[in-house]
């Protein structure tokens, strides 16, 4: 085990920082509320600003340490939200399955997201099809799902925060692929430079500058 900076014993190998994005809502903090806690509210609680919360996994036997960070979806949040863009590693966007506009914004908020994180992270998303127990509801189908996110080059997945269908592999899926895309950038960066022999990406390496409004 490699110990941080203060000589302590790291309890991760990777440390990824995902944020959750999209209209308000959509269910991006009951979402992550089933992930962490595994619970379910009715009640429609607005989020003010951000929140976030911690998960440890593990991937490829890799320790992972998964930091969220939960969004408010409303436009008056937009210049406190966009912030926390800058320092993330990956985006979930989500929207509603029986809202339609809902998923007419998604492109917006990826172009937002794209804006406001200019290194190669804003590459690393992956697009949800929220609240899919509302079946009869729906008015966006899979197969519009699965064209959008193919036309951004991002995955698409469905998920219910009530009954918690597909909640675990969304959040997997954002891991994945920001591990992925870390590990190709590590190679990139050793075959460039061959007396490199830490390994940067394997502990917090913080790639990307905090902004004033990272805590
Ligand atoms: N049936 C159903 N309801 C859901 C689901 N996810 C969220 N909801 C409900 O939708 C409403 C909004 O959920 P939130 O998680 O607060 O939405 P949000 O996207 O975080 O909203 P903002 O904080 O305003 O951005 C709440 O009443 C939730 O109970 C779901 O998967 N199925």
């Amino acid at each position: 085990m490699e110990k941080d900076i203060f000589g302590k014993f790291q309890e991760y190998d990777y440390l990824i920082k995902v944020v959750l994005i999209g209209d308000a809502a959509v269910g991006k903090s009951s979402l992550l509320l089933k992930y962490i806690d595994g619970t379910f509210d009715d009640t429609y609680v607005c989020t003010i600003g951000v929140d976030f919360k911690i998960k440890s996994l593990i991937l490829d036997t890799k320790r992972i340490k998964l930091q969220v960070w939960d969004t408010a979806g409303q436009e008056r949040f937009k210049p406190i939200t966009k912030c926390y863009f800058r320092g993330s590693h990956g985006c979930v966007v989500l929207f509603d399955i029986t809202n339609k506009q809902s998923y007419n914004n998604v492109r917006l908020w990826i172009k937002d997201y794209q804006e406001n994180n200019t290194v190669d992270s804003a590459e690393n998303i992956v697009i949800i099809g929220n609240k899919a127990d509302k079946e009869d509801d729906r008015q966006v189908t899979v197969e519009e799902g699965l064209f959008l996110a193919e036309s951004v080059n991002a995955s698409y997945l469905e998920t219910s925060a009530k009954s918690g269908e597909g909640v675990g592999e969304a959040f997997e899926s954002i891991a994945k692929v920001v591990l992925r895309n870390m590990k190709h950038e590590f190679l990139r960066s050793k075959s460039k430079d061959y007396s490199l022999t830490s390994k940067p990406l394997e502990s917090d390496s913080e790639p990307i500058k905090k902004t004033c409004c990272f805590r």
